[in-house]
């Protein structure tokens, strides 16, 4: 592009604007629209399906422009963001009508996926987080990690190794990382929406006295905070993006956490998805662990929760109240104490959008409402005083009455929904405004009278005083009645049957009760203004009680997911193990019409449990529903089983179905390997280990031998409480040679009319796999059926004649001697040309059985 000064000064004015904000699509607010022009122009006609013109002149080109119209702008933000871009919104400062020259324009808001603060662009009940990561200064430092949501008001510092960054971004689940420039990614882990920073935004001291200044502080010890100078770095960036775009201003900081990996319970990306916590495995709307337990009145209720799943606490210690808290709730009156919570106001979004400055004049009546309705909770919630951290809430609850009493005053019952319509602050609140709006409320009388008189002076009966937004006020006179229009009278406007006039006391008038309109909806702005700045001081206490309803919400959803669903209160233990009785799968069980419980037994001297069975048995729903199990009691939830007792877990594993990774350039079977090294690697005696038939993607052997060796190393080395689901029958002689491993299955039945799946889980290995009857289910064609019967019954039969050789879990050098892979019979040709009925067989098939039974003959 030519030098800036060749262009015209709004060009100019522009181009200025766009050199700050590189990399973001510049929305410029032009009279009803915000336009985009040149590059960005032509990108968010591609993006948003809107028109690109080309208009006028500006450095001897045509400017290339799109646009959108300014009341349309949120529906074209959130598409924006959804597809990853940022976007800068510029607005006219000043009165367009009084400025000499170019209007005074500013970027006033960036809006970016992790900086959002719209309710329009706001999903409710989650929040958009905004994650900077400083990268070690050395090779052995650690990484600095700082995140919060804008709409929120705490903040949170965690340092980790470079091995620890997956399971945190899992963690975290940021909308948008900052990322000092010039540094190179990691490829490892999988990065959403990054943007880049320069590098001297992350100072550990400059992060430090950000956060000391916010806090109002002179150090973090309180916090445990202030010896973690990378996480300072990486505050520091934090703070200085998100006040940069929100036009200068610093969000609501009111509260800091410091997070450190041991404080909860390990959960891995791959565990995340495995167990469907938060997202399902397939299509967008199945259940989820918090779809189902989330029956939260509030959406703050609902983010807190989501919260929890997150990152639930390892000491029991916080279960344990948060039991206590469901069992008074639960025998209290928990309906009416989820009536009242019913429609309350987010109280927590207002106060961080009142931070900002950018609370809507109904943000503020619903804070109002919601705050009035806090004595009435705290009534409730004393109602529980016998419980600990139901009381700590009841003290949460306790607001000056100053903020309640400013906003009952100032703001009216029903305000309008933009402050530029006027009808905000209510009346009596300000003598000035009340004094503006008579003038325009007398307004109707004078016209009245002046109408009478205009009449009475001019003899013109049907003579009518009148206003409208474009032409303001003027006297109608029809045309028949025109030559009696005194001197005075001033034509206005001409119509088809009428003139319109002004006199000199009308436009006098005028004058007046315009420049009334405006100035009151000037006052209105200064004042709204004034009640904003006021309750600055406020917001903390008013963010605590906001909290304190969340809380409040999801102890008495999950106190009412436990008494509709008949679950009980689990018991923590300090040996390690897991001892379930009549366990259910919390979503399955709703899903099905008659779930079958199980029990689960694991501690020091039964640490692995085989778990065979046919396919569609129940293998994997038993699996998931243990770790569910252990994570509900961990999250503070009562668990689906008629007794459980839970030892200190510190982490969470799976390792469950094919996830291809296409994407990421992996085959199912590396995937599957990849995640095993990884649980390999890190799982402790007191990690809980799901393995769901590793080694398949293999070849059988290969398979087996992996599963084997990884079976063998989970008992020996991790020693991790392990349920390892397998079709390998030939693992479960491993409790021959490893006395903590246990064999179980998942129970069928055959009957004339195929098999029966039990869902119970039993003592001891299965009998056989039933691979072929579930295929049958399945509606494989019966002479296919019959054909596999036949090659199983050979393959069996080889099998047994081998068994006494091979050792799985003796020295390799026995495995290595293993025989090849049996063949099948010449009975199996037989059988092949007996299920061929000619008569009945399409080209196709025909050509089919051609060649299955060319390759029949190739095997024998
Ligand atoms: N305890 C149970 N009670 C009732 N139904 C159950 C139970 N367990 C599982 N099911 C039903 O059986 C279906 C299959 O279960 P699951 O996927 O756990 O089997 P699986 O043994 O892991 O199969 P595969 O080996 O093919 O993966 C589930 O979708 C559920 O509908």
């Amino acid at each position: 592009m030519s030098s800036i000064s060749a262009h015209t000064p709004l060009m100019q004015q522009y181009l200025r604007m766009k050199a700050e904000h590189p990399g973001t699509l510049l929305l410029c607010r032009m009279g009803d629209f915000y336009e985009l022009f040149y590059d960005d122009a032509e990108k968010a006609a591609r993006l948003l399906d809107i028109t690109l013109t080309r208009r006028g002149q500006s450095a001897g080109e045509p400017v290339i422009m799109a646009g959108v119209p300014a009341q349309a702008l949120d529906g074209y933000l959130a598409k924006l963001v959804k597809l990853g871009e940022s976007a800068a919104i510029c607005e006219q400062i000043g009165d367009p009508a009084q400025a000499k020259g170019l209007v005074e324009r500013r970027v006033v808001r960036v809006v970016t996926p992790g900086t959002l603060t719209e309710q329009t662009l706001l999903d409710d009940k989650r929040d958009a987080i905004l994650l900077a990561v400083a990268p070690p200064k050395s090779a052995r430092g650690e990484w600095g990690l700082a995140w919060m949501a804008l709409t929120g008001g705490g903040l949170t510092l965690a340092q980790c190794e470079a091995a620890a960054l997956p399971d945190w971004l899992a963690r975290i689940a940021p909308a948008e990382v900052l990322w000092p420039q010039h540094q190179s990614l990691p490829n490892e882990p999988r990065w959403p929406h990054t943007t880049e920073r320069p590098e001297w935004h992350f100072d550990a001291a400059l992060g430090l006295r950000k956060l000391c200044a916010q806090l109002q502080v002179a150090h973090l010890d309180g916090f445990g905070a202030q010896a973690l100078g990378a996480a300072h770095a990486a505050a520091a960036a934090l703070l200085t993006y998100a006040e940069q775009t929100q036009g200068g201003t610093l969000p609501l900081l009111a509260d800091l956490r410091v997070e450190r990996a041991e404080h909860s319970l390990r959960l891995d990306a791959v565990a995340r998805r495995n167990l469907e916590i938060l997202q399902p495995l397939r299509g967008e709307d199945s259940p989820t662990l918090l779809s189902h337990l989330d029956s939260c009145q509030t959406a703050a209720g609902s983010r807190l929760l989501h919260d929890w799943l997150q990152a639930p606490p390892r000491d029991a210690n916080v279960a344990r109240a948060r039991h206590a808290a469901l069992q008074a709730l639960i025998d209290g009156d928990l309906a009416a104490l989820r009536g009242s919570l019913r429609g309350m106001a987010d109280l927590e979004r207002i106060a961080a959008r009142i931070a900002l400055k950018q609370a809507k004049p109904r943000e503020l009546s619903a804070l109002r409402d919601g705050l009035q309705r806090l004595p009435a909770l705290r009534r409730q919630a004393a109602a529980f005083e016998r419980c600990a951290l139901l009381q700590t809430i009841d003290a949460q609850l306790d607001l000056p009455p100053e903020p309640a009493a400013l906003l009952q005053r100032a703001i009216a019952a029903e305000p309008a929904l933009n402050l530029r319509d006027g009808g905000v602050i209510a009346a009596d609140f300000d003598a000035e405004l009340d004094e503006l709006r008579a003038i325009d409320t007398d307004c109707g009388s004078f016209l009245m009278e002046l109408e009478q008189r205009e009449r009475a002076r001019t003899g013109i009966a049907n003579l009518r005083v009148q206003y409208n937004k474009v032409h303001g006020f003027f006297i109608e006179v029809t045309h028949g009645q025109t030559d009696k229009v005194p001197d005075d009278y001033r034509r206005r406007q001409t119509l088809k049957g009428a003139e319109r006039y002004i006199t000199p006391e009308l436009k006098a008038f005028e004058d007046k009760a315009l420049s009334a309109q405006d100035r009151a909806l000037a006052r209105e702005k200064v004042l709204f203004e004034g009640v904003i700045e006021a309750l600055q001081p406020a917001l903390a206490d008013i963010r605590r009680a906001a909290q304190a309803v969340a809380l409040l919400d999801t102890l008495a959803a999950l106190a009412e997911r436990a008494s509709t669903f008949g679950w009980v209160c689990p018991e923590f233990v300090e040996a390690p193990g897991i001892d379930i009785v009549g366990g259910r799968h919390p979503v399955i069980e709703s899903r099905v019409d008659r779930f079958i419980p199980n029990d689960c037994q694991l501690d020091e001297q039964r640490r692995l449990l085989i778990l065979t069975g046919p396919n569609m048995g129940g293998k994997s729903t038993y699996m998931r529903q243990t770790a569910l199990i252990a994570l509900l009691a961990y999250l503070g939830s009562y668990v689906p089983a008629r007794s459980a007792r839970i030892g200190p877990l510190d982490a969470i594993f799976t390792r469950i179905g094919a996830s291809d990774d296409l994407a990421g350039g992996q085959s199912t079977f590396m995937v599957e390997m990849a995640e095993t090294a990884a649980i390999l690697r890190q799982a402790t005696p007191h990690s809980l280990v799901l393995m769901d038939e590793v080694g398949r993607g293999t070849s059988t052997f290969d398979g087996l031998a992996l599963a084997a060796a990884i079976a063998a190393q989970l008992h020996d080395r991790n020693r991790s409480l392990t349920l390892f689901a397998t079709h390998y029958f030939e693992l479960t002689d491993m409790v021959l040679r490893h006395p903590q491993a246990a064999n179980v299955h998942v129970g069928a039945a055959e009957t004339p009319q195929g098999i029966v799946f039990l869902h119970e889980v039993r003592e001891g290995p299965a009998s056989r796999s039933y691979g072929v009857q579930v295929a049958q289910l399945a509606g494989v064609p019966p002479a296919v059926i019959r054909d596999a019967r036949k090659r199983l019954d050979a393959l069996e039969r080889q099998h047994q004649q081998q068994e006494a050789q091979l050792d799985l879990f003796a020295a390799s050098a026995e495995i290595d001697e293993a025989e090849p892979a049996p063949a099948p019979t010449h009975e199996a040709v037989i059988e092949a040309l007996d299920d061929i009925d000619p008569d009945t067989l399409t080209p196709r098939q025909a050509l089919e059985t051609l060649y299955r039974l060319k390759a029949l003959r190739e095997v024998e």
